[in-house]
């Protein structure tokens, strides 16, 4: 059986490929997240995916290598992952009451072994709405640690998300970093023969 490898070291990623019940491993890239500030956020997400996806590309002749990446957008603005407890308040404050967009780019590689490589990568968008943050809830929370490895400084999943995410128009797993529904749809046009070799029916 050819494998799926997931190319992340997102707990978040693994959990979601988990849920489609596909089987894979994980092998994350080591590929700086640098990229050019002229490129808008859509160019980021796929060009970042677009270069995890590759790097792992490059271990493995017979697979199909997934690579993905997640930014926060608001106001022209793009918020990665905090680098400090200070910044991560700032961003929350920044995003307080208001709406901001969630984009995560997805890259499916596919190696064939002395044949080609086929690469077919996507975006999907989300838009977040949160309620006024109060700061109290907000030192509270970065404080927990747990927006440190989150892009915009928040995790939609986490009780933050629950209390204080007002409404979102799209696909509630872009956000955490993985658009289920576009991914396997991409996997039905690109790489069928991975669903029926990687995909075992639940007992
Ligand atoms: C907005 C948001 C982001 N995130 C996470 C998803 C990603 O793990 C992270 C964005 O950082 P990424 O650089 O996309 O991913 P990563 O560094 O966690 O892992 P890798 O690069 O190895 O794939 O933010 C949430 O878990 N919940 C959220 O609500």
């Amino acid at each position: 059986m050819k494998p799926i490898i997931l190319a992340s070291a997102s707990p978040r990623r693994k959990k979601l490929l988990q849920q489609i019940n596909l089987e894979f491993q994980v092998h994350a890239s080591n590929v700086t997240e640098g990229y050019d500030s002229s490129l808008s956020p859509a160019e980021v997400v796929q060009t970042l995916a677009q270069r995890k996806a590759l790097d792992v590309a490059q271990r493995y002749h017979e697979a199909l290598i997934i690579g993905a990446d997640t930014i926060v957008a608001h106001k022209d603005t793009i918020l990665e992952k905090p680098a400090t407890y200070e910044a991560a308040e700032q961003m929350l404050h920044e995003l307080s009451g208001s709406t901001h967009s969630v984009l995560t780019g997805v890259t499916l590689c596919q190696n064939t072994f002395g044949k080609d490589q086929r690469v077919h990568t996507f975006f999907e968008e989300t838009h977040v709405t949160f309620g006024k943050l109060r700061s109290e809830d907000i030192t509270q929370y970065v404080q927990s640690g747990s927006p440190m490895d989150k892009a915009g400084s928040y995790g939609i999943q986490d009780d933050f998300g629950a209390i204080f995410v007002k409404r979102i128009e799209g696909d509630y797993n872009t956000v955490v970093g993985l658009p289920l529904y576009a991914f396997y749809q991409s996997m039905i046009q690109f790489a069928p023969e991975f669903l029926a070799t990687n995909h075992p029916t639940k007992q």
